[in-house]
């Protein structure tokens, strides 16, 4: 049996415990990156979220010419096929293996972009489940200031409003094919090494589905089990909440953003945890949430933010894009997505 990754297990349900709760959050997010949300059903229910894999089941079912009808735009929002997305351009010589699809958010009930037609049926089961995880992204972003002692407390939250201004948050779909042995190269990885771009990441796997690592510090990556010791009984799995590159940013480096990848486990140094396989087609659903795009990033207003010095044998666990240079969350963002989609963006210089 591997070591998986060490990750804390909060749970964000008991809002009568809620200064706490925020303490913990705060410590985990500096600490390891990573957190596991605790799935009760009460703030998302089960059912949203298993609807929700099942019509990415469907979608990723339509015809090729169909989903490339949808295909990626500067928006972000829309269809990359396999190999399109390379998360790891510095190392990888081939894209990743994996097809996603990315939804931005819906105004009256209809997606702002084209969608497959198989989905159509299902627009307001999307819909549903985005504000529920709309709602979460703002629960955890009151949390994380209350924990940090922003001032004001709610400055990460109304800084997350719809409201306020147009974001780059985005729901994704994901699907990893199995590697069948003609397409099988030394070189594909599912999902090259990289940490997120935006303020917190949710992620949403199945039961029994291996592939997540994440960077420990010694430089090395531990597997990331879809169901940790103490929430085989749940509900439903506990989902992730990472901290990305532009919060790690927006702290001075105080919260951790972590490199992670998705591998084809099993073999070499790509552990696999007991119970979970690589066997099956995998399926993961990742909310990124993005402040308001023209939010200024100067370092946040927080005591331990101002007096945080980041550790001197921090080495590679320091985000790349921590040198401080004030810009604005779009500008954040559109710098990665550039680095991340060459081909969209080379074709069309
Ligand atoms: O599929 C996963 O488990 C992780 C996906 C991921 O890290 C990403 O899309 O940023
Ligand atoms: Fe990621």
């Amino acid at each position: 049996m591997v070591a998986a990754a060490k990750i804390p297990v909060i749970d964000i349900s008991d809002d009568a415990n809620q200064l706490q709760v925020a303490k913990d959050l705060v410590e985990a997010a500096v600490e390891h990156g990573f957190i596991y949300i605790k799935n009760t059903g009460k703030d998302i229910p089960v059912d949203s979220i298993e609807n929700a894999f099942n019509i990415a089941k469907v979608l990723f079912q339509a015809p090729l010419e169909e989903k490339q009808r949808c295909s990626i735009q500067h928006n972000n929002r829309g269809y990359s096929g396999m190999h399109v997305e390379t998360l790891d351009a510095k190392n990888q010589r081939v894209g990743d293996y994996k097809e996603a699809f990315n939804i931005g958010p819906f105004a009256d009930g209809k997606p702002q972009q084209p969608v497959p037609s198989n989905i159509v049926p299902y627009e307001a089961q999307i819909d549903e489940f985005q504000t529920y995880l709309y709602k979460m992204c703002l629960k955890i972003n009151d949390l994380l200031g209350i924990g940090l002692d922003v001032q004001p407390p709610d400055f990460f939250k109304t800084r997350h409003l719809r409201e306020n201004g147009a974001s780059g948050t985005m729901l994704r779909l994901l699907h990893y094919p199995v590697l069948t042995a003609t397409d099988a190269s030394e070189e594909d990885v599912r999902a090259g090494a990289h940490s997120d771009y935006g303020s917190i990441t949710m992620l949403f796997r199945l039961k029994g589905q291996a592939g997540l690592e994440v960077q420990t510090r010694h430089d090395g990556f531990a597997p990331v089990p879809v169901s940790p010791p103490g929430t085989e009984d749940d509900p439903a799995p506990p989902f992730l909440v990472n901290i990305g590159d532009l919060l790690s940013y927006w702290t001075n480096g105080l919260l951790r953003s972590t490199v992670h990848r998705v591998v084809f486990p099993g073999g070499g140094s790509k552990s696999i945890v007991d119970g979970e396989t690589a066997a099956e087609p995998r399926y993961s659903i990742a909310y990124f949430c993005h402040p308001v795009g023209t939010t200024q990033l100067t370092p946040v207003p927080s005591e331990r933010v101002k007096s945080y010095v980041p550790p001197s044998d921090a080495g590679k666990a320091v985000n790349p894009y921590s040198e401080r240079k004030v810009m604005t969350a779009d500008e954040h963002l559109q710098m990665r997505l550039r680095a991340s989609y060459l081909k969209l963006y080379n074709d069309e210089k």
